[in-house]
């Protein structure tokens, strides 16, 4: 009886680097190949971003003002929630991040209302053809309880993205009275999308 090996050499051979197997043309025909079979393009991104506490400012998340003693410290109103988000969409469509488009060294984003930095992102992604297919993230903070205000905070980001808030999911975390989310100094935030665009001649 033949004896099976319990390893194998992987099948693929490996080739020292050709014309045709690298650089441009590798691309192109992978891309040629993509659009023949007339398939949507998929992306997907991830954002973070932190803010410290303050007092004497308002808590806003995801657009919602939250009830609570404290808010953000930043540049703009702070929304570490939009951010987030802004990074993850800027991320899936290899178009850098929230300070390129928005520096906070620019007067004009001096307390910007983050929903417009979002909805101008968003409109821009909308013309280059981008679909939202779902958007999860993560709000990490020990106070306030963001338990009542999840649903609001979801509702806010489907109207501001024009998009079925089952397409959106809102979680939190709290910091286990650890680090500086778990000491009340910072709240962080995380997102990744999932993005979709027909291909050229549709579905
Ligand atoms: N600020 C927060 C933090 C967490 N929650 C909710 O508590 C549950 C457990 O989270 P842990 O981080 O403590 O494991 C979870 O369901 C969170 O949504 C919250 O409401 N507010
Ligand atoms: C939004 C911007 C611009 O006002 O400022 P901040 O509110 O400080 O936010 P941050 O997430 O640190 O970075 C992006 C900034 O460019």
């Amino acid at each position: 009886m033949a004896r099976r090996r319990l390893w194998s050499t992987p099948d693929l051979q490996i080739q020292s680097p050709s014309a045709e197997w690298s650089g441009t043309k590798r691309q192109a025909s992978r891309k040629d190949e993509h659009n023949m079979q007339n398939l949507p393009e998929f992306r997907v991104g991830e954002g973070c971003d932190v803010h410290r506490t303050i007092a004497d400012r308002p808590l806003i998340l995801g657009g919602v003002t939250v009830d609570c003693d404290f808010g953000l410290d930043g540049h703009s109103d702070a929304d570490v929630l939009l951010h987030a988000i802004i990074d993850a969409m800027l991320g899936a469509t290899g178009q850098g991040d929230i300070g390129e488009w928005f520096p906070n060294t620019d007067a004009k984003w001096k307390n910007a209302d983050s929903v417009n930095l979002i909805q101008h992102v968003w409109n821009s992604l909308i013309s280059g053809g981008w679909q939202l297919q779902n958007l999860d993230c993560t709000i990490c903070c020990e106070r306030p309880r963001l338990g009542p205000w999840k649903p609001l905070i979801r509702q806010r980001l489907a109207e501001i993205l024009d998009v079925p808030e089952d397409r959106i999911n809102v979680k939190a975390k709290s910091g286990e009275a650890v680090g500086p989310v778990g000491r009340g100094e910072a709240i962080t935030a995380q997102a990744v999308v999932l993005l979709a665009k027909s291909p050229k001649n549709g579905v």
